[in-house]
């Protein structure tokens, strides 16, 4: 737990939190409408109808315009909630405007419980990706739960496609990396799409 590569990770983590936590509020504003401008136009998001994404928290880019023109778009959002019955593993339920969300004991929003509206992992079109920090290879770094790596950790064996979504400043060119992480096939930034090929992934 305590090796050098586990700490090396910590640091950088609450690093680029801290960064992401200090743009303004107008920057965040224009990132995050530049953001959903480009992820609407992106061809994996275009085509597809089941799209899971997630509520920012922690300086994370803001979702909510993004999922404002997904709506408008007729696509069906889905959120993540913690599997109450297996809570490393994370769940996806519809959001839509009616939805209540509740508070997680992570701090976390989630929509309120309700099995009728989950979605099996493996029926998703896209899953929206939150992330801490990306690297020029597509390697991401997340907030330490393990809750996307193990997710993700088959998606090339589904027809689930993953895309990260990031402000321009949480790119490192070179994440440390442990062997359980699996790399993103494509990232979005407000100024940026960036794309990997499986192979080079
Ligand atoms: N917006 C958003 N939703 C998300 C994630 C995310 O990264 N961002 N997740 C991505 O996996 C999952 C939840 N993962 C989480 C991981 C850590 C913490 C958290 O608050 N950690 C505290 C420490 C808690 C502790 O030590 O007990 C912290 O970081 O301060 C919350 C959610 C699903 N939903
Ligand atoms: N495929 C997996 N199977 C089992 N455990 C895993 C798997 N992937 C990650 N883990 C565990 O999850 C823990 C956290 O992993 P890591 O530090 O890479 O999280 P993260 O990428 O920051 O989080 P997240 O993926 O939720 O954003 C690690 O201790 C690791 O052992």
């Amino acid at each position: 737990m305590d090796s050098p590569l586990h700490q090396q990770r910590q640091s950088l983590r609450q690093h680029m939190r801290r960064l992401r936590r200090s743009l303004s509020e107008s920057q965040q504003f224009q990132a995050s409408q530049q953001l959903a401008e480009h992820a609407i136009l992106y061809s994996a998001i275009e085509q597809s109808q089941r799209i899971a994404l997630f509520l920012s928290m922690d300086g994370e880019i803001n979702t909510r315009p993004l999922i404002a023109r997904l709506w408008h778009l007729g696509k069906s959002v889905y959120l993540p909630r913690i599997d109450p019955l297996q809570p490393t593993s994370l769940l996806f339920q519809r959001f839509t405007p009616q939805t209540s969300l509740v508070k997680h004991r992570s701090g976390m929003l989630e929509p309120e419980e309700n099995t009728d509206e989950c979605c099996p992992f493996t029926e998703l079109d896209v899953i929206i990706v939150p992330l801490v920090a990306f690297d020029s290879a597509g390697q991401r770094l997340g907030m330490g739960g393990g809750f996307y790596d193990r997710l993700l950790a088959d998606w090339q064996k589904t027809s689930v496609f993953p895309i990260g979504i990031a402000h321009n400043c949480q790119h490192q060119e070179a994440l440390p990396i442990e062997p359980w992480d699996i790399p993103l096939p494509a990232v979005i930034t407000p100024n940026k799409l960036w794309q990997w090929s499986s192979k080079e992934a």
